[in-house]
């Protein structure tokens, strides 16, 4: 199945795990390549499929970095970060007063950017906060409708509006955090003492080092990869996650269907164990619904048409148009009843066809284990809120459609949390 997928229909000789850009080469770079092909071979047969310096970073990003079988290898990561949320939620349903109130948006998406960071840094970013207000800034500007993207031949007009300039500050700010980053990185290479705590980022960097690759891997395009990574799955995660609770807020039966299944499932347990998430099917409907309701990202990417005749519903769509799809709408259409997975057009949270969502399982993981303990442990509340259903629903501008008032919840310990 999985050499059909890749090679589109061929059957393609079997191969050693990948990396974004620099596909199989940090298994060979710096060995001689010879003898490194012949260890390799050994574990994969005589006739191997190799990828080297070819950009690839989507298909490799789809198979390897953010495949289930590389998602499964972070459990643990999540777990921790989930525990070290559910603690903090603990300390304020403790409190009395303005410190019994947690601010959702703020505490999710540090528990998803750390998560992130994590798997791609090796470890949570100082910087988290600051990193976060510049997505946030970014995703405004990333929006499409500023004039600066309409008019982009027209530098008077990009000046006018200072996107430019928003946009120019916001990346030297993310860009110097990242160089820190990097350089500490670059510090524990030299040293060595990258050993086995090895991340994407150390592997980017000793490949660059040795200049192996065709193509040379410059920082600006490394710190673009990693940017990347880190916006398109804290935003989209944390936003899905916010969205659930506040959906869940406005509908009490709802609610109270969903903490009782993960309360019977684990009661005895005393903890949500990530393997045996599958048990709990009206937790997967309410997640499934929220990106419907809620599609993070409402008009997916925009895509620009490339072929010269491509027709759609009897129109001509000129080439180099932009195309936009209203994922958003397609869901709230009442007329069909679909799956999530981008195989029905009518659903896609996560995209379809070639660009579609490489960290759809990734960002899963991340809401369904996150949400399932936040109802076990802790039943919740809107401080001052009479009737649920008058919860401010209203959606922020921007790429992704997030929530515009701040979700303010008084947590209530119901199960302890393990670990205080
Ligand atoms: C609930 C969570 C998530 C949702 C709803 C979501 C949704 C999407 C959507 C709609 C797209 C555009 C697809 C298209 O235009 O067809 C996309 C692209 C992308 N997503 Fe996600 N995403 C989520 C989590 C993640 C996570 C956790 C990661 C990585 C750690 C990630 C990485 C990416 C990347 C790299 C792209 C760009 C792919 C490309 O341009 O080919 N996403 N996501």
């Amino acid at each position: 199945k999985r050499r059909r997928a890749h090679g589109h229909g061929l059957c393609l000789p079997p191969g050693p795990w990948q990396l974004p850009f620099i596909g199989s080469m940090h298994h060979i770079a710096g060995k001689l390549p010879h003898r490194a092909m012949r260890d390799l071979s050994r574990r994969h047969g005589p006739v191997m499929l190799l990828r080297i310096g070819e950009r690839h970073l989507r298909k490799v990003a789809v198979t390897e970095l953010l495949s289930a079988r590389r998602v499964l290898s972070f459990r643990a990561v999540r777990e921790e970060e989930v525990a070290a949320l559910l603690r903090a939620c603990a300390t304020c349903a403790a409190a009395t007063g303005p410190g019994g109130v947690v601010e959702m948006r703020a505490r999710l998406s540090a528990l998803v950017a750390d998560a992130t960071a994590r798997v791609v840094v090796g470890d949570r970013c100082k910087d988290r906060d600051v990193f976060l207000r510049e997505l946030g800034r970014a995703i405004e500007l990333v929006a499409g409708f500023n004039p600066a993207d309409l008019w982009p031949s027209s530098r008077l007009v990009g000046w006018l509006s200072g996107a430019v300039r928003r946009a120019e500050r916001c990346r030297d700010t993310v860009y110097g955090i990242l160089d820190r980053i990097i350089e500490e990185h670059l510090v524990e290479i030299d040293s060595g003492r990258a050993g086995e705590n090895e991340d994407l980022l150390h592997v980017l960097l000793k490949i660059q080092k040795e200049g192996s690759l065709q193509i040379p891997l410059d920082m600006d395009v490394l710190k673009a990869v990693i940017f990347d990574i880190f916006g398109a799955g804290s935003e989209t995660s944390a936003t899905t996650l916010e969205w659930a609770l506040a959906e869940l807020i406005r509908n009490p039966k709802a609610m109270r269907r969903a903490t009782a299944e993960v309360r019977d499932a684990f009661g005895t347990l005393g903890t949500v164990p990530e393997h045996a998430l599958g048990e709990l099917r009206y937790l997967h409907l309410v997640i499934r619904e929220t990106l419907r309701l809620h599609t993070p990202l409402p008009l997916l990417l925009p895509r620009q048409s490339r072929e010269e005749a491509c027709r759609v519903l009897g129109y001509d769509v000129p080439r180099g148009a932009t195309v936009l799809v209203n994922a958003w709408a397609l869901g709230r259409d009442e007329r069909v009843e679909v799956d999530l997975k981008g195989a029905d057009f009518e659903l896609l949270p996560f995209g379809a066809g070639r660009r579609m969502c490489p960290g759809m399982a990734f960002g899963l993981a991340n809401v369904e284990l996150a949400l399932a303990s936040l109802l076990f442990h802790f039943d919740w509340e809107v401080p001052g809120l009479a009737d649920p259903a008058e919860l401010d629903m209203t959606e922020a501008f921007g790429i992704t459609a997030r929530r515009k008032a701040n979700l303010l919840l008084r947590p209530i310990l119901r199960v302890p949390v393990p670990g205080l």
